[in-house]
């Protein structure tokens, strides 16, 4: 006898949501879950309870004191809370889940977060974890949003995608393992570049956008989506790259190809760069059509934090960029295989790289650029420093020193933080937009 499945109405008076952390993502979970018409309950740390009851009191969700209440009560709980604690906060509440209930969590790296389900959860409870690709101030809307099912019947499964429909993201159905490597090829990398950047910017104390050598979009792309990750919290980063192993071996690849290729422009070896550069093209960009690249001059250009109006243009050795091709290269990763999975910073650095590597000349001027002139030498060289110390820290494994080294560029850039964050949003939203628009053209060619 085939069972007709429950409407979203009747699973609402039925089951209850549980959120285990309520900082920005939890909170947003809570939030949307419970304007939606689900009843959720959710607790943060039980230290901040007090606190935490002022700041709640007029959500649509109900705060709760601690994780033991919320997994007695949930049908459904969700625990997003910081990577590095994950095992020893499910070993605090996991063993009073409710019987028969479905856990899951937010964190941005599968691997630990299923073990540790499957070492405290008792035996009758089910595994299914959630990732949204997006920060907490991103629409939901078309984001990717990952679901691992790890132990689960079909109706658990469908009870978890009828309560995640009211974000409207674009669910992707992955196991732990597959989640973890892409995410290594697309976040922890993405992040990495970035962070070097800012750490390079601030070791020669320079603000990019204060200076003419830096001008163009090109320039605004890196400097609005470096300053978007300084001003986020550390331990999401640290986390995700420090937490997945994938995640090492792509860090350690990108600073060995930001040395190897630095070499090259300081010995003059324009040649070899070429080729090598060129081959990395082939290879990552074969498909592209020049005259349908995701970003364009009049995007890039418009999301400038200088006070200057623009000028000319100014060339660059982009190692950063360059560096990126060839470690993908050399990994074999197509990066476009996983635009399914991807968040929006990645699509952004990605559009930024392909316009370098596609865009009518681009690529050969600069690496001409990089041989001959001698302008970026000393950022180039710090840049290079930088993403050999990222790469060290995270392959180590050292959280502690994560933090300083992150808060220590974070302070550099903090004065100009609230208003570079404003105009990444604004430049996001318009290339998200874009993305949107492709899109659609593209799935309305096709017969
Ligand atoms: N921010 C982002 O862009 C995204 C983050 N993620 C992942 O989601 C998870 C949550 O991230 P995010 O919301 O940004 O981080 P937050 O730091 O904002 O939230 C985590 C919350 O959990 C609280 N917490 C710590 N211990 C406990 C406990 N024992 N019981 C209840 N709550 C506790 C924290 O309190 P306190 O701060 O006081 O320790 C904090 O309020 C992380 O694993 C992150 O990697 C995933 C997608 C996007
Ligand atoms: O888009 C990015 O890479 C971000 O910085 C936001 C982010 C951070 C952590 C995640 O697990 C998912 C998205």
């Amino acid at each position: 006898m085939e069972h007709t499945k429950p409407s979203i109405k009747q699973l609402q008076e039925q089951k209850v949501i549980g959120l285990i952390g309520l900082g920005d993502m939890g909170c947003l979970y809570a939030r949307r879950f419970s304007q939606a018409g689900w009843r959720v309950v959710g607790c943060d740390r039980e230290d901040l309870y007090e606190t935490n009851k002022t700041k709640f009191a007029d959500e649509s969700f109900e705060l709760l004191k601690n994780g033991h209440l919320v997994s007695r009560l949930a049908d459904y709980i969700i625990y997003s809370v910081e990577a590095e604690n994950i095992n020893r906060i499910v070993s605090l509440y996991g063993p009073s889940t409710k019987i028969g209930a479905i856990v899951g969590g937010q964190t941005s790296c599968k691997g630990p977060e299923i073990s540790a389900f499957e070492e405290h959860l008792p035996p009758d409870n089910k595994i299914i974890s959630l990732h949204s690709l997006h920060g907490p101030k991103v629409n939901t809307v078309g984001q990717p949003l990952v679901i691992v099912r790890h132990r689960a019947s079909d109706e658990d499964l469908y009870f978890v995608e009828q309560l995640v429909s009211c974000l409207q993201s674009k669910k992707v159905l992955l196991t732990a393992k597959e989640h973890d490597r892409i995410t290594a090829d697309t976040q922890a990398v993405t992040h990495a570049a970035f962070l070097s950047m800012g750490t390079a910017w601030s070791a020669i104390n320079q603000y990019p956008w204060e200076t003419p050598r830096w001008v163009g979009g090109i320039e605004n792309a890196k400097a609005n989506i470096s300053m978007r990750i300084y001003s986020n919290k550390w331990h999401v980063y640290a986390g995700l790259a420090i937490t997945n192993p994938s995640a090492h071996e792509q860090v350690l690849m990108y600073s060995q190809s930001v040395s190897e290729l630095f070499t090259l422009m300081i010995s003059g070896e324009e040649a070899i760069l070429r080729e090598r550069l060129h081959k990395a093209k082939e290879f990552v960009f074969h498909h592209v059509n020049e005259n349908d690249l995701l970003l364009d001059d009049n995007i890039l250009d418009r999301y400038s934090l200088s006070k200057e109006p623009p000028g000319g243009k100014q060339p660059n050795s982009h190692l950063s960029l360059l560096a990126i091709v060839d470690s993908w290269f050399r990994l074999g990763i197509i990066p476009y295989d996983h635009i399914i999975c991807s968040t929006p910073l990645f699509r952004i650095f990605l559009g930024v790289t392909e316009y370098l590597f596609c865009r009518g000349n681009l690529l050969d001027e600069c690496i001409k650029v990089a041989v001959s002139d001698t302008t970026f030498r000393h950022d180039d060289l710090n840049f290079t420093m930088a993403s050999s110390n990222w790469a060290n820290i995270i392959s180590f494994g050292n959280f502690d020193l994560y933090r300083r080294e992150f808060e220590k560029t974070q302070e550099f850039f903090k004065p100009m933080l609230t208003e570079a964050n404003a105009l990444g949003n604004q430049m996001i939203k318009t290339i998200l937009d874009r993305v949107r628009e492709k899109e659609a053209a593209a799935d309305a060619k096709i017969p």
